[in-house]
């Protein structure tokens, strides 16, 4: 990597700002999976360790620029104390008098974290004024948000042209893994792509049909281009404005000789919920006043079928509402599929997925699971992440 890193600079009693990425599940106020806050140790003790005082900065959710009671972060604050066996001290406020008085109260190998920064409105927006405060409470710039390097934000990237700005160990890794992978890609190369975040997934897929052999679509993703083949969704997530694109990609990938793979079947419910009345129907029969929450046997089947005849293939996003149990088959099979698949090399991304994937207890039997499911998409494509662009070249 041609970016420096913590192990560039001088940092004892040096006050560092520390972007991470904590944006974990969490159900009832209860963090459900902490991969996230794991990956991001290596980093921090190595801060504290090395005498800085540490102010660490993350987001949760998507707030909207307003305080949300349920995605403060005390409970993250709380798991990180845990883990790492000593007392974080955490801020209600983004910036303010509370977090300044709390930085200057710092000694060196202390770690604070403050709130949520997208409740802040000037965070999505990279508003350089909040950009140059956060700079102002340290001497150093440490990105370690891999998944949200993506994003150009006040904390994630307007902070970096204010002071010396570096990457930390968890983003270090990530770039060198995914970048060797996607230098010269094993093929066939397959990429899975699922989950709810449809504006933002559906965007990659037109870049990706350039680089890979097979491409396979699943979630809540799936319901825009079963629709653009001409079938009803019910009540499925459905992004309307996209089904012109949808199709168009379908169309691309069929040019490129791209095999294109699309559920045949899907596990459909007449209500969000455990107790709804559940059935398995082909595409063509979803019935309209139900929701499709998962793909069903005959897609895992085919799907599995195709990750075996890969040698790479780089999956983001859930099959599925895999949270609950009646909707987690599909989740559940193509990452047994990947975990028992030999001489495939496997590469899982975001948040949700390395979350499904250690709910199954598959984590240690993928190749890498990386922490960015857009980031690692984005990479992918061949972009620049603009929270990488932003640090200092070695
Ligand atoms: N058919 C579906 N309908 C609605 N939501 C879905 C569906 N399939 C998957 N999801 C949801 O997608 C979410 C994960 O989406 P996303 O954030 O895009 O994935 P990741 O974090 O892995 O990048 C999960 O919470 C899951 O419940
Ligand atoms: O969860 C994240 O992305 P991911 O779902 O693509 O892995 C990151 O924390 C970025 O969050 P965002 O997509 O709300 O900017």
């Amino acid at each position: 990597m041609n970016k420096k890193t913590i192990r560039d600079v001088e940092l004892n009693g040096k006050t560092v700002f520390c972007r991470v990425d904590f944006n974990v599940p969490l159900e009832n106020g209860e963090i459900t999976d902490d991969t996230r806050i794991r990956a991001a140790l290596p980093t921090i003790q190595y801060l504290s360790e090395n005498g800085a005082k540490v102010i660490l900065a993350s987001h949760l959710g998507r707030p909207d620029g307003q305080v949300k009671e349920e995605l403060r972060l005390d409970p993250v604050a709380k798991r990180l104390s845990d883990l790492l066996g000593s007392a974080v001290v955490k801020t209600d406020e983004v910036i303010g008098d509370e977090v300044h008085t709390a930085a200057s109260n710092l000694k060196p190998g202390d770690i604070m974290l403050i709130e949520n920064v997208r409740f802040h409105p000037g965070e999505k927006k990279n508003d350089p004024e909040l950009a140059k405060a956060f700079a102002d409470l340290a001497d150093i710039y440490v990105n370690d948000a891999f998944g949200a390097a993506h994003r150009a934000h006040a904390s994630t990237e307007g902070v970096a042209h204010h002071i010396p700005a570096v990457a930390g160990f968890l983003l270090e890794k990530e770039l060198e893994i995914l970048g060797k992978a996607m230098e010269n890609p094993e093929r066939p190369f397959t990429a899975i792509i699922g989950g709810a975040k449809v504006k933002d997934k559906i965007g990659v897929i037109d870049n990706l049909l350039d680089k890979v052999d097979n491409l396979i679509i699943g979630g809540g993703l799936a319901y825009t281009f079963i629709k653009a083949m001409g079938y009803e969704v019910g009540k499925s997530l459905l992004d309307e404005e996209k089904i012109d694109l949808a199709k168009s990609f379908m169309e691309k990938a069929e040019q490129k000789g791209v095999n294109f793979y699309t559920p045949v079947d899907v596990v459909v419910a007449d209500d969000f919920s455990e107790d709804a009345n559940i059935k398995v129907v082909p595409i063509e029969d979803i019935p309209s006043d139900w929701e499709a929450l998962d793909i069903g046997p005959k897609t895992v089947e085919k799907y599995a079928e195709v990750i075996r005849s890969s040698k790479l293939v780089v999956w983001n996003g859930p099959m599925g509402v895999f949270e609950k149990d009646a909707f987690a088959k599909g989740t559940k099979g193509i990452a047994e599929a990947l975990a028992n698949a030999d001489g495939v090399y496997s590469i899982i991304g975001g948040g949700d997925s390395a979350a499904a994937v250690e709910k199954f207890d598959l984590a240690d039997k993928m190749d890498h699971i990386s922490t960015g499911g857009g980031a690692s998409l984005e990479l992918m494509e061949g972009k620049t992440l603009p929270g990488v662009a932003a640090l200092n070249d070695k």
